[in-house]
């Protein structure tokens, strides 16, 4: 494998940071291009100062200046904006985005680098949840290869390797459960954001793992599933396995199931879909049976967890339905880190704005900025009426 040049979008989260580690005991292998942030100024200042890119790009442009102060002097290039996000992932000398900004943000800058016909690793799995059908389209038309790094996806486009998607019965995306996997509603009525924080498995963003907690992580997964694989939304499955160790399974129409596992850590997948097609050596702790004497399975409790079942719906609905879910589960998470709502009146918020929004069979990309934008406006006026 000749040297990949990696534009890290988000590199100051949680799968930017755990990527840049994996470049870091991969120099020969990989460089590094270009790094973005949201608003962390300190921190992609270090980035930028260890890995050297070619330029970074800072999202609030009120810390354009002070990134330039200290980077300028050092031959890196310094952007701030959305637009200038869209521009740099342009970029031809690019040989690789990582696609790891937090929601919808990370739609624009990945679907520019997609018409650039630049190569993804997809971690921002919002993307596909608001526009897969133009995203993947784009993708297609353009022959351009979008390597999943979120963990289910990784597996799933792992137990796929050499095989055909006509001979695919089903796909069973694993769930752990969440922190409150098996607590009722007079539980979850009173939880706050601290215990909601703490994964039992996975050390992630603050987005995501409350998307976890109230298992919307899975419903969105399904989505991300259906576009990412062009698959048969009646064939995506979701089973609870508590101890994330089976990373997501792919049923053959002859009953042959094959299953991709390890220890949950996501440098394996972030590390498989930047060497791909080359699956790289690494010293990360291996998995042993002695540890773990029992897998286990069982059914989500949609009844409790009831976001799994609206973006089920949003799946089989199709149009903007889950772009508009999407859009208000991104506020109400929001508003629930800041203790503005509680646990679970973000359900309630985002299936009265399911209803709120009018729908539209085949959107255009434009059609999906709109519902975003309503679908927000909507949310933030609830929540807004919202005392707790
Ligand atoms: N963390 C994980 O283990 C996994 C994550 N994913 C997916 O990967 C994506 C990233 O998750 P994670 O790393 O946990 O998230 P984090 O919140 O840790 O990081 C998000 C990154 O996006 C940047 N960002 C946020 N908002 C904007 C914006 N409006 N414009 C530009 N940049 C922005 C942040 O910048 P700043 O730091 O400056 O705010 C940061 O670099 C999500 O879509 C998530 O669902 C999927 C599977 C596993
Ligand atoms: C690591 C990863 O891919 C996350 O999306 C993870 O799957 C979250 O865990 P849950 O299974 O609890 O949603
Ligand atoms: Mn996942």
């Amino acid at each position: 494998m000749s040297k990949k040049n990696i534009a890290i979008f988000g590199s100051t989260g949680s799968i930017g940071i755990q990527a840049l580690e994996v470049i870091e005991a991969h120099p020969d292998k990989f460089s590094v291009e270009v790094l973005t942030a949201g608003v962390n100024a300190d921190l992609l200042i270090e980035q930028a100062l260890k890995f050297r890119p070619n330029a970074v790009v800072i999202a609030d442009e009120s810390k354009y200046e002070s990134v330039k102060e200290v980077l300028f002097d050092k031959g890196i290039k310094v952007f701030a904006g959305a637009k200038a996000m869209v521009e740099v992932a342009s970029w031809s000398s690019i040989d690789m985005m990582l696609a790891a900004i937090m929601g919808f943000a990370g739609l624009a800058p990945t679907l520019a680098a997609i018409e650039q016909g630049t190569p993804i690793a997809l971690a921002n799995k919002e993307t596909l949840v608001v526009a897969g059908d133009i995203v993947m389209g784009a993708a297609r038309k353009r022959n351009v290869p979008v390597i999943p790094v979120d963990s289910e996806h990784s597996a799933i486009f792992q137990c796929m390797m050499g095989e055909s998607s006509a001979k695919v019965e089903k796909m069973i995306l694993t769930a752990s459960g969440g922190p409150f996997l098996g607590k009722k509603t007079n539980f979850l009525i009173n939880v706050k954001k601290d215990h909601a924080l703490q994964h039992p498995n996975w050390r992630m963003g603050p987005k995501i793992t409350i998307d976890s907690a109230t298992l919307m992580n899975k419903g969105l997964e399904m989505i991300e599933a259906r576009w990412l694989f062009n698959i048969d939304p009646d064939k995506i499955e979701v089973v609870i396995h508590p101890q994330s160790i089976i990373h997501s399974l792919v049923q053959f129409v002859d009953g042959s199931m094959k299953a991709q596992m390890g220890l949950p850590d996501m440098k394996l997948p972030i590390q498989f879909a930047l060497g791909y097609p080359e699956r790289l050596a690494n010293d990360f702790p291996r998995f042993s049976f002695r540890n773990y004497s029992n897998l286990t399975f069982e059914q989500p409790d949609t009844k409790t967890f009831r976001n799994l079942g609206i973006a089920i719906e949003a799946m089989m609905k199709g149009g903007n339905a889950a772009c508009v879910m999407n859009a208000a589960n991104e506020e109400v998470v929001h508003a629930f880190l800041k203790n503005r709502i509680g646990f679970l009146q973000m359900t309630d918020v985002i299936e009265e704005i399911m209803g709120k929004v009018p729908f539209i069979e085949r959107p255009t990309l434009h059609d999906y900025y709109e519902s975003d934008l309503a679908a927000r406006e909507h949310a933030n006026n609830m929540i807004n009426a919202i005392i707790i």
